[in-house]
């Protein structure tokens, strides 16, 4: 088995990728943000740069379906983006323990999942299937996963497609949901999102880069509160959820289905 490693998940990605540099230039005009090529194009350097702790979440989620699921069972990653999540899963399980359907909205980032499989996993059943998950038809799985998805939908859409997520577990499955999160306490809050941009900086973000990134997620990633998450989760019908992962305003937690 591959030692646990959590930072180097998404290599075989981020060796193919570009530099982040989308928000590099000052924009007339900056449109909202959207995963399209440009996006695709370096979002493994983008994503490592943006979201504190992800190589660490992604690691856990291996170990956390090595914990979880009944061997055999299906899976769903929902927004899979690039497919990190299966890759992570298929580098700590092995091709009779699991099943994997990635969805995705964004073509440009299903293609290049597909291929990304293909060459690093081709043992293991994992499809990648362009989809909106809000109307998406789920099968009877073992572990959900929503790695930074669920913030980009509609705040009124997001008690739906839990509800739904709650009806396609099997007893005993778990649904893992990262999110960045706002804290409700404003003091709190902006001391997290000040802590976030010197994230940024330490990574090697600019200030224009950060500033125009902020205004392009603006109205597109809403984040919730931890407790609003976890409200959510009970009214879906999950008997318990916890938070597992936090760092600075981004978090993970898991729910379990009796
Ligand atoms: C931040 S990325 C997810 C990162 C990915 N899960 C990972 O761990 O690398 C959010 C993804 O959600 C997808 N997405 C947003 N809304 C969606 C929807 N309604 N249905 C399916 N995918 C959606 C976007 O296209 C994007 O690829
Ligand atoms: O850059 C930010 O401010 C973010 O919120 C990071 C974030 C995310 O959380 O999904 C936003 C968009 C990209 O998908 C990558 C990362």
């Amino acid at each position: 088995m591959t030692p646990f490693r959590p930072d180097s998940i998404s290599n075989a990605m981020n060796d193919a990728s570009y530099r982040d540099a989308i928000f590099s230039t000052p924009l007339d005009r900056v449109a909202s943000f959207s995963f399209d090529e440009q996006v695709v194009a370096c979002f493994p350097d983008m994503i490592r740069r943006s979201v504190p702790g992800y190589g660490q979440i992604l690691g856990m989620l291996g170990v956390i379906a090595a914990r979880h699921l009944r061997h055999g069972a299906h899976v769903y990653d929902l927004g899979c983006s690039l497919g990190a999540v299966g890759l992570a899963l298929a580098g700590r399980l092995s091709p009779e323990a699991f099943t994997l359907t990635g969805v995705d909205l964004s073509p440009a980032m299903v293609e290049r999942a597909r291929t990304t499989f293909a060459q690093e996993c081709p043992h293991h059943a994992i499809e990648v299937v362009e989809g909106d998950i809000r109307h998406f038809n789920y099968r009877a799985s073992g572990m959900i996963v929503l790695n930074f998805t669920l913030q980009f939908l509609a705040p009124s859409d997001r008690d739906a497609v839990i509800e739904k997520l709650y009806e396609a577990l099997e007893p005993g499955g778990v649904l893992v949901l990262s999110e960045k999160i706002v804290a409700a306490d404003e003091e709190e809050n902006a001391w997290l999102v000040e802590r976030y941009h010197d994230f940024k900086r330490a990574n090697g973000y600019s200030e224009l880069e950060i500033s125009q990134k902020r205004t392009a997620l603006e109205n597109v990633l809403i984040p919730d509160t931890l407790e609003a998450h976890h409200a959510r989760l009970a009214r879906a019908g999950f008997p318990r959820s916890q938070t597992w992962f936090q760092y600075l305003n981004f978090a993970s937690l898991i729910a379990f289905k009796n």
